[in-house]
């Protein structure tokens, strides 16, 4: 049995609509305008407080005043109830069904915080897949500090283990764990696809299932 450790945000589901409109209750209420969604989805990927900076600078605010704390506690509020506009990207259940048919494993390691990621599991019945789910509050520090990940997969403790991810962050926090690590190229990344450590990468959760039993396959040997 292989361990299987997804992100989140960008890669398992499409959430960047509901953080988009949290984003933009904050923003609004401060008296400040609203942004458009390709300008938010960029800002995604690093934690609430990295988004609440990037949110405040691109509205020219000071990124590190007293405007952070609050606009991060009210947009944790609302980001608790925020599943509304997040679907899962085509194929991620069926994939997700094979993988767990085979036994492997399955976690999650996410910057999002632990109670919106689960609320939003819940809401698209994804949490019956998962066995431990990491978020970015679980941890002193969030990826691409490679701690979260490394709990995340001794929690699960199955071995050999992959990293399944759509970003930047995902790639340098799996390069830094030592851990396997498929990008899915159709989420929230920035930068071009070859300049991002991965051992593979797909564009449709589909080819997921055979692109993992390739994977394993020289260790199972
Ligand atoms: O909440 C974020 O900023 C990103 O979450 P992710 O780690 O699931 O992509
Ligand atoms: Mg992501």
């Amino acid at each position: 049995m292989a361990t299987l450790i997804f992100d989140l945000d960008g890669t398992l589901i499409d959430s960047a609509p509901d953080i988009h409109a949290a984003s933009n209750t904050v923003l609004v209420e401060e008296g400040l305008p609203p942004m458009a969604l390709p300008e938010v989805r960029s800002f995604i990927g690093r934690g609430v407080p990295h988004l609440v900076a990037c949110l405040l600078t691109a509205a020219g605010q000071d990124p590190a005043g007293p405007r952070h704390a609050r606009l991060v506690a009210r947009f944790t509020d609302i980001y608790e109830d925020a599943v509304g506009l997040t679907v899962p990207y085509p194929g991620v259940v069926a994939a997700l069904e094979a993988l767990a048919a085979e036994g492997h494993g399955l976690g999650i390691c996410t910057n999002k915080p632990l109670v919106p990621a689960q609320a939003v599991l819940r809401h698209l019945d994804l949490a019956r897949f998962f066995t431990v789910v990491t978020g970015g509050d679980s941890h002193p520090l969030k990826k691409p500090d490679p701690a979260p990940l490394l709990a995340t997969r001794d929690a699960l403790g199955g071995n050999p283990d992959l990293y399944i991810g759509d970003s930047e962050v995902d790639a340098e926090c799996a390069h830094r764990a030592g851990l396997t690590f498929l990008l899915f190229t159709e989420g929230y990344r920035k930068a071009p696809v070859e300049t991002l450590p991965h051992a593979a990468a797909f564009r449709d959760f589909a080819e997921l299932p055979a692109l993992v039993a390739r994977m394993l396959a020289p260790a199972a040997g």
